[in-house]
């Protein structure tokens, strides 16, 4: 808990900064009442919900106020409740922020398609948001989350956690102390083999609705359709384009994390992926795209060239990792970053390794790093709602890394057009036809509320 006098320093600090302008008059009495009692409510409290709530909870100033969950079963809203049994609970998350004055945070751990439309709500009701990753399904939703947590001053997190992690915070720190120089090239991956479904047409027919599942308020925004078991409900949903982001959508914003990070990336100017044609409704089962960002100070070009691989088994082109033993094996997914001095290995999820100099000389060790330590990034969240320090995954950075993995996504569908991006004006200049893929209709009477 943060003691008064270091409240009242916080508060000169931002003033005397600056930085109290990017905060509404809203969050700012929120600065000021830094002790108080701070109170959250969960929406998706199963799956990867259950440890986002347990995680900011474990904040002493924080109260689970309220719940909300499609499904009521034992393992979702039922653990929850009997684990905060005074907390308000609800199957619809509309019902729920309509009565949420007493709520000062929202924690969203739905399916991707979701997290824009409830978070935005949360938003404009001026509720800071934990938001699962990736922080949304289209490239307009991200730029609209960052914008909404700008214009109504708002503390703000990605659920991208292992940035907080020992091994990625020290990889980022090893970047930076130019232990492997200016970057050259970027090659990131994820070799496994993802278990949910790829590349199918969608089967006909339909399943019966398990009882403790509200199906139709699964759905949400998306289209109606019927249930099928085990093939969207619960986890399936990652493979499906209505409501996941595939492969690269479920893990580019943790493997791409420390790239953004480390390099200080913004937005590519262009792309280009390299996959089958996509069927209709399912995310592919393989693809490689090749980004292009302008240089960094990190950077030894003016521009420089992150690509992605994935597929069961993938691994970037062992010629291009200078540096890197022909015989060092490398992780099933991560990054190897290859600068001038050297080549840094950031597995995901596990210690960097380096290789310096033309022999490799290092030899994967960690020992000429700085180990940073971790830190918690549930609670680094609800430290910051209260103005305690700020969060390293609020959605300035998170949504513009998010709309640099759905811009794969977007060039997934269109396999060997090189896409010109301009992020100001959020234009693919030359491949109109790629622009219908940066937003999405939603079902009447669920639109998101734009800022
Ligand atoms: N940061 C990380 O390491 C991880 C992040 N994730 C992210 O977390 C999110 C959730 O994934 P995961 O937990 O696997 O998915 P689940 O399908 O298990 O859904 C999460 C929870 O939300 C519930 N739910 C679904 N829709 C709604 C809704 N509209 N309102 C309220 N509750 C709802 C689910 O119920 P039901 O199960 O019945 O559908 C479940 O309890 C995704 O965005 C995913 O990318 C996931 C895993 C790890
Ligand atoms: O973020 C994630 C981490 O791992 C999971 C798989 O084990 C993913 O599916 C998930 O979305």
């Amino acid at each position: 808990m943060l003691h008064q006098s270091n409240r009242r320093e916080f508060v000169r600090n931002i003033v005397s900064t600056g930085s109290a302008i990017a905060l509404s008059a809203l969050s700012y009495s929120r600065v000021q009442g830094a002790n108080d009692r701070f109170r959250i409510a969960s929406i998706g409290t199963g799956g990867k919900g259950w440890s986002d709530l347990t995680g900011v909870a474990a904040s002493p100033s924080v109260e689970v106020a309220a719940l909300c969950n499609i499904d009521h079963s034992a393992e979702h809203l039922g653990r929850a409740a009997e684990t905060y049994p005074s907390a308000k609970r609800m199957t619809d998350w509309r019902k729920l922020l309509d009565d949420s004055n007493d709520i000062d945070a929202v924690i969203v751990s739905t399916p991707d398609f979701m997290h824009a439309p409830i978070a935005l709500a949360a938003m404009h009701l001026r509720k800071h948001v934990f938001c699962q990753k990736p922080l949304t399904h289209t490239v307009f939703e991200a730029r609209q989350m960052n914008l909404a947590a700008r214009s109504f001053g708002l503390v703000t997190q990605m659920g991208n956690q292992i940035q907080s992690h020992t091994a990625y915070r020290t990889a980022v720190k090893a970047v930076h102390d130019g232990v492997i120089g200016q970057v050259i090239e970027v090659h990131s991956w994820q070799g496994g083999s993802p278990s949910w479904p790829r590349h199918i047409d969608r089967p006909v027919g339909a399943d019966p609705v398990p009882d403790h599942v509200d199906w139709d308020l699964w759905q949400g925004v998306a289209d109606r359709r019927p249930y099928k078991k085990d093939l969207y409900h619960a986890f399936s949903w990652r493979g499906w384009q209505a409501y996941g982001t595939g492969q690269l959508g479920d893990f580019g914003c943790h493997i791409l994390d420390p790239v953004f990070k480390s390099l200080e990336l913004t937005a590519p100017t262009q792309l280009v992926a390299e996959a089958p044609p996509i069927k209709a409704e399912t995310w592919t089962d393989r693809a490689t795209i090749r980004y292009r960002f302008p240089g960094t100070t990190r950077t030894a070009g003016s521009t420089i060239d992150v690509t992605w691989y994935d597929a069961v088994g993938a691994r970037p082109p062992r010629e291009r990792l200078s540096h890197i033993p022909s015989d060092y094996e490398l992780p099933n997914a991560g990054s190897v970053l290859v600068g001038e001095k050297g080549s840094l290995v950031i597995p995901h999820v596990a210690m960097p390794r380096l290789f310096l100099g033309d022999s490799g000389t290092g030899n994967g060790s960690d020992s000429p790093l700085t180990i940073v330590d971790g830190v918690d990034h549930y609670v680094q969240w609800a430290d910051a709602c209260r103005g305690v320090d700020q969060t390293t995954s609020s959605f300035d950075y998170s949504g513009p890394l998010t709309e640099t993995v759905l811009l794969g996504t977007v060039a997934i569908r269109m396999p060997g057009e090189t896409l010109q991006w301009d992020s100001d004006s959020m234009r693919i200049s030359n491949a109109p036809a790629a622009e219908a893929y940066l937003s999405k209709s939603y079902r009447d009477g669920w639109e998101p509320t734009w800022v």
